[in-house]
Parts: structure tokens; sequence; C-alpha cells
């Protein structure tokens, strides 16, 4: 398998009237054809501002400070306007999260599926429109017949699933998920990610999902990365994460929920609140909030410890102490 996104050294800024607040700090990490990495972290820790920023759809006070985002050898952050227009979509897609208020009320859904496939060229004829929606949404669960309803006949979990087969529209190679169904119930979530990673499978395309959920993620997704307060602190497949997580966060973040099996006996949860991205103290981020705190952690940023495509960013690491609670 080839690599599809490469994400290298991206900073992105939000500029406030107190100067610019770096929100993504030099982050670097790539998704190879096929595959579906999560993107997990506690709120404000930046997953949001790094798939807007994969779009091209971040806005000011939002600014790419620096870095290169490159989709199938083309860098996206360089890209004009028009060329842009064309790409997103076509090949990198996203659900939004509370996507499903973001289709329009007051419009039936096959016009709106009508009008993707107009606005990119791929048919004016309407009945031609109207079997390849019919398609898409029986395949992610709606009956072709509630093609000519409006959205808001549907239940949420409909809504979600037409908004899904929405950014499928187009067949593109990458779907960012950004907490694609954090509003609907746990069944709900979790047939309906089920039938995107089924058509992962059928459509070969590779996903980045983000989400806080750390045990949704480690269910559905090949490998994790883990972020804290602007940075990846480590990065490893899913099953290492869970079982041998090497940053005290990363542990953390697995304890704070329940485990695939429902067993709750081990939750934990993180002492203190997230840190304030306008006072970056020197030093490793998650010093005030690690158990694992040594005097170096509050004098030099930890080394980056790669083990293969693994790493982790730490001075004093879990190594095997962490155990599984699976
Ligand atoms: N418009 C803005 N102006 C200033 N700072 C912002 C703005 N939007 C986001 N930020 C800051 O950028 C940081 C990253 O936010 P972001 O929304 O990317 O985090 P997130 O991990 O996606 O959080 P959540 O899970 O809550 O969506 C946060 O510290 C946030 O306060």
């Amino acid at each position: 398998m080839s690599k599809l996104l490469e994400v290298k050294n991206l900073s992105v800024d939000y500029i406030t009237l107190n100067g610019a607040v770096r929100a993504v700090d030099d982050v670097s990490f790539s998704i190879e054809e096929e595959q579906s990495m999560g993107l997990a972290g506690e709120s404000g820790c930046g997953k949001s501002t790094i798939a807007y920023s994969l779009m091209r759809l971040h806005r000011p006070p939002a600014l790419i400070a620096d870095g290169s985002i490159e989709l199938a050898g083309r860098d996206i952050i360089k890209m004009k306007e028009e060329e842009l227009r064309q790409f997103r979509w076509e090949q990198i897609s996203m659900v939004f999260q509370s996507a499903m208020n973001c289709l329009n009320p007051v419009v039936k859904l096959d016009r709106q599926f009508y009008e993707i496939y107009k606005n990119h060229g791929i048919t004016q004829n309407r009945h031609e429109a109207r079997a390849k929606a019919e398609e898409l949404i029986e395949i992610v669960g709606i009956p072709r017949d509630r093609l000519g309803d409006y959205p808001h006949q549907f239940s949420g979990g409909m809504r979600q699933r037409a908004v899904i087969a929405m950014a499928l529209a187009l067949k593109p190679k990458l779907l960012i998920m950004d907490e694609p169904t954090t509003a609907l119930d746990t069944v709900v979530q979790r047939e309906i990610l089920q039938r995107v990673y089924e058509l992962k499978k059928e459509l070969k395309f590779s996903i980045l999902f983000i989400t806080h959920d750390l045990s949704l993620m480690m269910e559905f997704c090949d490998d994790v990365s883990i972020m804290y307060a602007g940075k990846i602190v480590e990065q490893a497949p899913s099953q290492t994460i869970l079982n041998h997580p090497q940053h005290p966060y990363s542990y953390g973040l697995k304890n704070s929920f329940p485990s695939l099996h429902g067993d709750i006996e081990y939750m934990e949860g993180i002492p203190g609140s997230p840190l304030n991205m306008s006072k970056i103290p020197p030093g490793c981020r998650f010093q005030d909030r690690c158990f694992r705190a040594q005097d170096i952690c509050f004098k030099e940023v930890p080394p980056r410890k790669h083990m293969g495509n693994d790493f982790y960013d730490c001075h004093n690491p879990m190594g095997t102490l962490t155990g599984s609670k699976n």
C-alpha cells in the first residue's frame, strides 16, 4: 500500500487580539491507501483545526503558518481556489461535527444530491442523478423511496446517514469524519460506523476519524494518533494503544473510557484540565497532569522515540507497566 495523505510539520495559528495562538504545532502524520486512522484527544487539543486545514476550509482567524499537506502527491496548501473546489469532495471529503444539521431542511434529498452531481460535472440528467443517489442512500441504510423526502422528515440517525452518503457521492479517496455520530445514541452510532467501514472496504477509500471517544476509535481504526495541546504525543496501531500505550496521557485517555466489553472498574480519568494554549510551559506540555512527571519534564521538551512507524514523545514512558484492561 502507498501513502495517500502526508502531513508534514503542520502548524496552524489563531490570530487573536492578544497575538497568535498556535493551536496545531508542528504536526506530522500519514495515512496509507485504504487505511483508517483515528485522531483522539480532549476537547480543544486541535483535532478539528487539523481537519479543516486538510480540507482548506479553515477561515480567519485561523491561519496555516507552516507545513505541507499532500494528498495523492499534490500539496493542498499550494492549490489555487478553483483547483481546490474540484479537489474537495472529489478527492477528500468531510462529515462535520453535528453534520446532520448541515442538510438544507427545505430542499428534498434528491435535489440536494442532484446539485452535487451537477456542480461537479458528473451529470445534468435528473434521472441519472436520482439513480446514483438511490444506490448510495440504500448502501448507507436509507430506503430508496425516502429520497423524495425533506430532511426534517428523517430521524437524526437517517440524517446522519444521508450526510455520509453525500460525502461519498463523488467517491473521494479520503473521508474525514469529525465526531460524526456524537449526537446519536450508542447503538445507532455503532451501526452507522459499521456501515461506513463496510463501505470503505467496498469503495476502497481511507478514513481519518476524529473523536474524543477512544474506545469507539480503537474498535474502528487501524492506527491511532493521540493529540495533546496541539501536538501528536503518540502514534501507534490501535492494539498497541489499547494494550501498551507509552505516553502517560494515552494511558489516562484510554482509562477514561469503558472498555469494549463494558468493564468500567478500571475507569480513572485524567486529573486537571487541558493546557491553556496561550501559556505553553517549558518542557513537556502534559507535565502538570502527569503521574509519571520527573524534574526533567518541567525543563526539557521530551525527545521523540521511534519504534518503526510508531512514536511517542515522553521522558518517562509507561514501558511495560501498562498491561491491558481488555
Ligand atoms: N476562532 C478561534 N479563535 C481563537 N482560538 C480558537 C478558535 N477556534 C479554536 N480555537 C482554539 O484552538 C484550539 C483547538 O481547537 P479545536 O476546535 O481544533 O480543538 P478540538 O480538539 O477539535 O476540540 P473539540 O473536540 O472540542 O472540537 C483550542 O484551544 C481553541 O480554543
